[in-house]
Parts: C-alpha cells; sequence; structure tokens
C-alpha cells in the first residue's frame, strides 16, 4: 500500500480536534467521514464548517469551485459503522481515555477493511497501549496534530515498535498531502517531542504560581514578552482545555505512581468547576464576553 490508496478518511470523534482534523482532510481532497457519539457534538462541527468555508472564500483562501468540492466531500455520522466501513486511514480523536481508545481501535479493526491504517491522534498514550486490541498492530500508529489542527503545521508521527515502516511512510505522506510539516519520532516517549518540552516549561509555571511567585497572568506575560511565546502557558491551556489537562495528569499518575505528575490544586479547582477553557466560556480567564 501507498499514500496513492488512501482516498477515504474517517475521523471519529468531532471535538476540539477532530472537526478541524475533519476538515483539513476535506479540503486536501479526501472523501472524510467524521463522527462522534454526541449529536450536538456533530451539529456544532457541521455547524462549524458550513461558516468556515464560506469564510475562506471571503478571505481569497479558497475558491467557490474548492469550497464547494471540500463541502462536498465531508459527511457526519453518528454511526462509527458508516463513517469507518470504507475508510483506508482513520484518525481517532476522542477523549483520552485509554479504555475507550482500545474499546473504539478494537470496532474499528472489526469494521474497516484489512488494508486500514488506524491512527490515534492522542497526546499522550502511545499507540502501544493500543495497537494489541487490534489484529494489526504493524497498521495502528500515532498521528499527532496540534491545535488549532486547521492551523498548526505540525505533526508527530510516532513509529512504536509495533509500527511498520510502511504504515510511517504512508502517515508521513498523509500529513504532507493534508499540507502539514510531520515529524518522525523513531521510538515512543511519554508527551512525544513538543509537548515534553511544554510540559517542562508548564510544570515549571504552575508551580511558580502554586508558590505564589506571581499571577497567572504575570507568568503569561513573562512568557510572551520575553521568551517571543505566542501565548504563556495559561492561556495555552485555556485552548486546548483544561479538562484535557487534568485528564492527562491523572493518566500518567496512574501509569507512573509519580507523585509530581498530579495535576497542580489551582488546576483541579477550576476542573471541579466545569471550568475547561475557551470551550466552557471560563478557564484561567473569562471568555464569556467573547462571541
Ligand atoms: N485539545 C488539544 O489541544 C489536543 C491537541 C492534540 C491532540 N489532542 C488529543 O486529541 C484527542 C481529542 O481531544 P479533544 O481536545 O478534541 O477532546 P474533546 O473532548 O474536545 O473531543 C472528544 C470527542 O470525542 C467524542 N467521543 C467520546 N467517546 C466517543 C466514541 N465512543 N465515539 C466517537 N466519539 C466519541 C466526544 O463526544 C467528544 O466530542 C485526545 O486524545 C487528545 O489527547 C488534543
Amino acid at each position: 500500500m501507498t499514500i496513492d490508496d488512501v482516498k477515504n478518511i474517517c475521523v471519529v470523534g468531532a471535538g476540539n480536534m477532530g472537526h478541524q482534523i475533519a476538515t483539513l482532510c476535506a479540503i486536501t481532497g479526501y472523501k472524510t467521514t467524521c463522527t462522534d457519539v454526541k449529536p450536538e457534538i456533530l451539529q456544532k462541527a457541521e455547524a462549524f464548517v458550513d461558516k468556515y468555508l464560506p469564510g475562506r472564500v471571503a478571505k481569497g483562501k479558497l475558491t467557490e469551485e474548492q469550497a464547494k468540492q471540500a463541502r462536498a466531500n465531508l459527511t457526519f455520522t453518528s454511526s462509527l459503522e458508516d463513517a469507518a466501513k470504507d475508510a483506508d486511514y482513520v484518525i481517532e480523536a476522542v477523549i483520552e481515555v485509554v479504555d475507550l481508545k482500545r474499546r473504539i481501535f478494537a470496532d474499528l479493526d472489526r469494521i474497516t477493511p484489512k488494508h486500514t491504517i488506524l491512527a490515534s491522534n492522542s497526546s499522550a498514550i502511545v499507540s502501544s497501549r493500543i495497537a494489541d486490541a487490534t489484529s494489526r498492530p504493524d497498521k495502528v500508529v500515532n498521528l499527532h496534530f496540534f491545535n488549532p489542527a486547521l492551523v498548526m503545521k505540525l505533526v508527530e508521527v510516532v513509529q512504536g515498535p509495533h509500527v511498520s515502516d510502511e504504515t510511517t511512510k504512508i502517515s508521513m505522506d498523509l500529513c504532507l498531502k493534508l499540507d502539514k510539516v510531520p515529524v518522525h519520532l523513531k521510538k515512543e516517549v511519554n508527551g512525544f517531542l513538543l509537548n515534553r518540552i511544554f510540559f517542562a516549561i508548564t510544570k515549571e509555571a504552575q508551580w511558580l504560581l502554586e508558590m505564589g511567585v506571581a499571577s497567572y497572568e504575570d507568568i503569561d506575560k513573562a512568557c510572551v514578552y520575553g521568551a517571543g511565546h505566542p501565548m504563556g502557558p495559561f492561556r495555552l491551556q485555556d485552548l486546548t482545555g483544561i479538562d484535557l489537562a487534568y485528564i492527562m495528569g491523572m493518566e500518567n499518575f496512574r501509569r507512573t505512581g509519580d507523585t509530581s505528575e498530579l495535576p497542580p490544586p489551582s488546576l483541579c479547582e477550576r476542573y471541579f468547576r466545569g471550568e475547561y477553557g475557551e470551550k466552557t466560556g471560563k478557564g484561567w480567564y473569562d471568555y464569556s464576553k467573547k462571541k
């Protein structure tokens, strides 16, 4: 199999990441189906596309014809069976819970053709923790996009010990077709490449806050105005989701038993109040007045 055999893509999960990955696939010419268990999330994803594509036309980034073709390429369904049955490549982007991902990959293994590559967009769960839920571990890989997936160019392709060179090559080639910049991780490592660097920064920022050294606003300012980052670690967490940071911290703690992996108190407080960041209107910062 080569990249030219990939025509149909299925994206599982239409949340923060999934709806943008699906839109990207459709714009770059792939017949794309996007599925989610929550009807309201599918409706939101569809509404996004119907606003996003005309917006790209208005900005001169797409022609009317390209936008029309992209929309025709993209379908939404609540049925995993319908979404995945003809897929050549699946990108899973559901919540960060390993047992759920294993269940979905076992279902995908049953539903999809034998040649289909099954990729996870997980930020922290390496594919070797999922691959043995399928009968095709050589075709189960991490394909890690960054948020927002329509904008950020980087994709990390993580080749665990079970992943074939063919799967890795097709995944790298797919990223190029999606107009992304892929990097190849030759082994699995917790946090992959860029997040390891960001984890170190965020952890330090979080402890500076907990120790009362500075406010989160000032810590963000230091990173923006001193280090030239486009946004500080707290603002970034609002974008990627405080819920995700909490779940990832808990997953890491469960896996390693290392208490320093536990999410810090100020993050837990926000998580338990349901203040997940931009998507709930409030996180570290207040977005309730933003349209
Ligand atoms: N948010 C980020 O910045 C970011 C960046 C890179 C990677 N990721 C990874 O992407 C994945 C998704 O993260 P997100 O932020 O989009 O989460 P999200 O909570 O916004 O979306 C997850 C979606 O999965 C759906 N879902 C749950 N169970 C499902 C099932 N059985 N079948 C189909 N859909 C189901 C939920 O309804 C939800 O809409 C995670 O693995 C995360 O680690 C997230």
